[in-house]
């Protein structure tokens, strides 16, 4: 194609913008006002990632990937449960998990839960990928050991950002619901008390730079009479050093038997170098690998057309030909992105946008949409999806094919986008657009890696369209 220079600085340009745009609150009737803050810029990325990432899991992420525990307390044997009723949870809880639609302990619950829940506490480090059920694990945990009759805080939990402990929030109103005294304070920036302030609610959730004010500096509570300290995201944490070192104070004020929990979605050495530093006493490792993925199960396509409104043809076609449940489509620049939204949008799709020139506001809001399914279709750039998994998604459409920085073809996100974990999981179908011999040499070398045909679609002929669809 002719823009690709042109599309690798519109990448890049959309990288930096991205890690730019200022901290928004998602809901502001929910809590406090909120002033932007100015994380550093790589922080700002992953900080967005995770959220977007969290916002798209309104279900578990099936895995079929064994958990593996890599550090044991010999004092506290490891099992595992298959009901939430085997935990002794009080009733109030119980209904609180019924009524979020939970019936069974996901893969990383059976194994944790037993041990979150333990008398006496053991701390633990625990990994696995987004959507696996971490957060409803560690604020369990914090529910069950929560007494509403002391009026004073006894769980603690730090996110990296003002949105992400908002989201956690949710998910301890929604399964505290039932514990009718329970309060929830936000420690989040923004949210000012008086001072001499003593904070009489019970559970605190905040990040950390506003945590560490109020118990260090203002001694709105007392860190020493908390009981649960949970620190969610850690690998996002550590990208900011200043969260990294307000972290270690937190903890460093907490009493020696109080539990302490830390939470990651990935494993690198960084994250457990840190995380070992933050939870002491020999805690317990846990970490459930990320599932392969692989392309069985996908039907892979190409479509020769001359330019890109040929693409557009052509897409046209098979999504007036087939019914797709919901897709997604790759474009090289945000450009090409939201060219495509409007043509498609003229042609009657219900179409969301996903780009990098939007505020991470208006980004969860397009997420939110298409996750309950108010949009069928979602045009994208690479810069902007990266790392966000949809399951839901059963087509893919490469509208450009993945490049490298360099311009070489991008295998690992073609996997990423088109594969699908498990041998056993869904049926996906990806079509790729081919309109300049450049692609169609990339569009071979991807065949040729992966050792995979892909088969060529005339989309004009309705009858051939229609066969894919079945
Ligand atoms: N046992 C369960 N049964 C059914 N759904 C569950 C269960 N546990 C969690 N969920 C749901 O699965 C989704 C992902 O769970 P959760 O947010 O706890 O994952 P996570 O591992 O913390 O993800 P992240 O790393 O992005 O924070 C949520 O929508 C949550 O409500």
């Amino acid at each position: 194609m002719a823009d690709l220079d042109w599309g690798a600085a519109v990448d890049t340009q959309e990288q930096t913008l991205t890690s730019q745009i200022n901290r928004i609150a998602i809901d502001k009737n929910r809590s406090p006002s909120k002033s932007p803050s100015a994380p550093s810029q790589n922080a700002a990325t992953k900080e967005d990632s995770a959220l977007l990432r969290k916002l798209i899991h309104s279900k578990l992420v099936s895995t079929k990937a064994d958990l593996e525990v890599l550090q044991k307390d010999p004092n506290s044997p490891l099992y595992s449960v298959k009901s939430f009723e085997a935990l002794n949870l009080k009733k109030e809880l119980l209904d609180g998990i019924y009524s979020m639609g939970y019936n069974t302990p996901s893969k990383i619950q059976e194994t944790a839960l037993p041990v979150l829940l333990a008398d006496p506490p053991v701390n633990m480090i625990a990994q696995s990928q987004s959507g696996t059920g971490k957060t409803a694990a560690f604020v369990l945990t914090m529910l069950s050991r929560v007494d509403t009759n002391q009026p004073y805080p006894q769980c603690l939990c730090i996110a990296p950002t003002y949105e992400l402990a908002l989201q956690i929030g949710k998910n301890v109103e929604d399964m505290g619901k039932f514990m009718k005294d329970l309060q929830i304070i936000y420690a989040v920036r923004g949210e000012r008390l008086d001072r001499g302030t003593k904070l009489n609610g019970h559970l605190i959730i905040g990040t950390p730079g506003t945590v560490c004010d109020w118990a260090l500096k203002l001694r709105f509570f007392d860190l020493k009479k908390i009981n649960v300290f949970v620190l969610d995201e850690a690998d996002v944490m550590i990208a900011t050093q200043g969260h990294q070192d307000q972290s270690i104070r937190i903890q460093r004020g907490l009493r020696k038997d109080c539990q302490m929990l830390l939470f990651s979605a990935t494993y690198e050495e960084e994250v457990m170098r840190f995380a070992q530093a933050v939870i002491p006493n020999n805690p317990i490792v846990i970490r459930l690998r990320r599932e392969e993925q692989s392309l069985d199960n996908i039907k892979q396509y190409f479509i020769e057309c001359a330019d890109a409104e040929g693409k557009f043809q052509a897409l046209s076609n098979i999504y007036g030909s087939i019914s797709i449940g919901q897709s997604m489509i790759f474009c090289a620049t945000r450009r090409t992105a939201a060219w495509l939204a409007e043509k498609m949008t003229k042609e009657g799709h219900a179409v969301g946008l996903l780009s990098g020139d939007l505020s991470i506001e208006q980004r969860a809001a397009i997420i939110n949409r298409f996750k309950d399914a108010k949009e069928k279709v979602l045009i994208t750039t690479n810069v902007t999806a990266r790392g966000i998994d949809v399951e839901q998604v059963t087509v893919v459409v490469n509208f450009d094919l993945p490049l490298t920085q360099d311009h070489k073809p991008d295998f690992e996100t073609y996997l990423h986008r088109i594969g699908r974990t498990g041998r056993f999981g869904k049926k996906g179908l990806a079509i790729n657009m081919v309109d300049s011999r450049q692609s169609f040499a990339t569009l071979k070398a991807i065949e040729k890696y992966f050792g995979r045909k892909v088969e060529k679609l005339d989309a004009e002929d309705m009858e051939e369209v229609e066969k894919i669809g079945s």
